[in-house]
Parts: C-alpha cells; structure tokens; sequence
C-alpha cells in the first residue's frame, strides 16, 4: 500500500478510499520541524522560554499554511469552489501534539496511540523514521511507511461531515517496538467552537430544507465524534 504525491484528483481517490495521503515538496522548512522535536524536551520543564515558543509558533504557522493549501484541492477533487474551504478555515483553531513513544520489551501487549478517529478537520502528521503509524484499510491495519521529509495528511471526523461524507476519516493507531524509540509531531486543524459547518450547494442537491436540517456548529459535530 503506497502512498504518495497528489495533484487534487489523486487527493481526492485517496479521500474517497481512506483520507489518508502523503505530501512531498511541501514546502515547511525540515530545519523548522527538526527544531520543534528538539525542543520537546524543554516543553515539560515550565516555564517555557520565549524562544520554544517562538518554533511552536512557526512551526504552527508553517503547517497552517500547508493545512489551508490542501483545503483548495481538497475543494477543487469535490468539485466546490476552490476557495470554500481556505475561507472557511482561515480563522481555524489549531492544536499541535507532539508524541513520545518509548521502546517496550512486549511491543505487542501495549497500546502505543490507540485506534481512534481524529475528530478535527484536518491532521498533518510528521513522523521520525521508526515506523509504527498503521492505518485500517480494507479490513486490516496497513503501515504508513516512514518517507524522509514527507508529511501524512489524514481527513478528520468535521472534514468527513463537510464533505457531506464523501471524503473518510480512518481508524488509525501508533504502535511501539522493542528496539527504537519513535517520535511524532500532530497539527490538528479544526474549525472555531462556534463556527457554523454548512454543506457546499453542489454536496446537497436536494431542497433549501435539506440544506437548513445540516446547520450544525463544529462543536455540535465535535461532541457527537468524541
Ligand atoms: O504518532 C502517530 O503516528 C499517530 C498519532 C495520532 O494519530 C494522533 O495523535 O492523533
Ligand atoms: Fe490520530
């Protein structure tokens, strides 16, 4: 199971199947993301200096950017307006995680992230060259394959419900192993609290009531995915 590169036709067979895709050349400095992981460290001796502050929020900068991008060709592989959804998430709220997975003597007795949905918008994923992000697909868990330099973009649950459920959001899990430790650093983009999630026209082509029954905010949606 190969993933890779993406004009917006190929985003959107991936979208269609899984939600799960690779980008490459994507522009986010390696220099930045490196700093970020090197900072981890200092992020749980409080209080944080200025400067890790300071790649953090860069580093969310840069994966914004990157995040609203994909939005445009994710509009453009459902054949919306191409700018819907950058508008829409230009003032999104973003959360950044960044995971520490030891090694573990019995990697198979323990649950490194757990299976799970992610419930915001859209996730950018960078991970080290371990290895261990799997992706449920056609029935089975399937790896992810470490690619230096790429970045893992998967649809999240609010995507999935804008997209009128065109677009799959896939149960994914982190998993550890005996020998190297791994790490990963998350963007999670997901729409402000009170932001109303309305269809595009083109997904909805029944009536103006059908229309109005979807009115639903992101934290409605949020609530019911947790
Ligand atoms: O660490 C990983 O590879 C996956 C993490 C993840 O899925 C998450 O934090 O939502
Ligand atoms: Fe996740």
């Amino acid at each position: 199971w190969q993933l890779r590169m993406l004009p917006s036709s190929l985003i959107r067979s991936s979208c269609l199947s899984h939600g799960f895709f690779l980008v490459t050349n994507h522009k986010v400095d390696a220099y930045l993301i490196q700093l970020a992981y090197d900072h981890v460290d200092h992020l749980f001796n409080l209080p944080i200096e200025e400067k890790i502050k300071v790649v953090y929020q860069k580093y969310n900068e840069a994966m914004h950017g990157l995040a609203l991008s994909i939005m445009e060709l994710l509009a453009i592989g459902l054949g919306v307006d191409r700018m819907l959804y950058r508008e829409f998430f230009e003032d999104a709220v973003s959360v950044m995680r960044t995971n520490l997975y030891p090694t573990c003597q019995e990697p198979n007795l323990s649950l490194g992230t757990g299976p799970h949905c992610d419930s915001n918008a859209l996730t950018i994923l960078h991970q080290d060259l371990v290895g261990g992000l799997d992706v449920f697909v056609d029935n089975k868990w399937q790896k992810v394959r470490p690619i230096p330099g790429a970045l893992v973009i998967n649809i999240g649950g609010v995507f999935a419900a804008l997209s009128n459920g065109i677009y799959r959001s896939s149960l994914h899990r982190a998993v550890v192993n005996s020998h190297k430790e791994r790490r990963s650093s998350v963007f999670f983009m997901c729409p402000r609290a009170d932001k109303l999630v309305k269809l595009a026209e083109e997904l909805v082509p029944t009536s103006e009531g059908a229309q109005e029954s979807f009115r639903i905010s992101h934290g409605q949606i949020y609530s019911k995915l947790l």
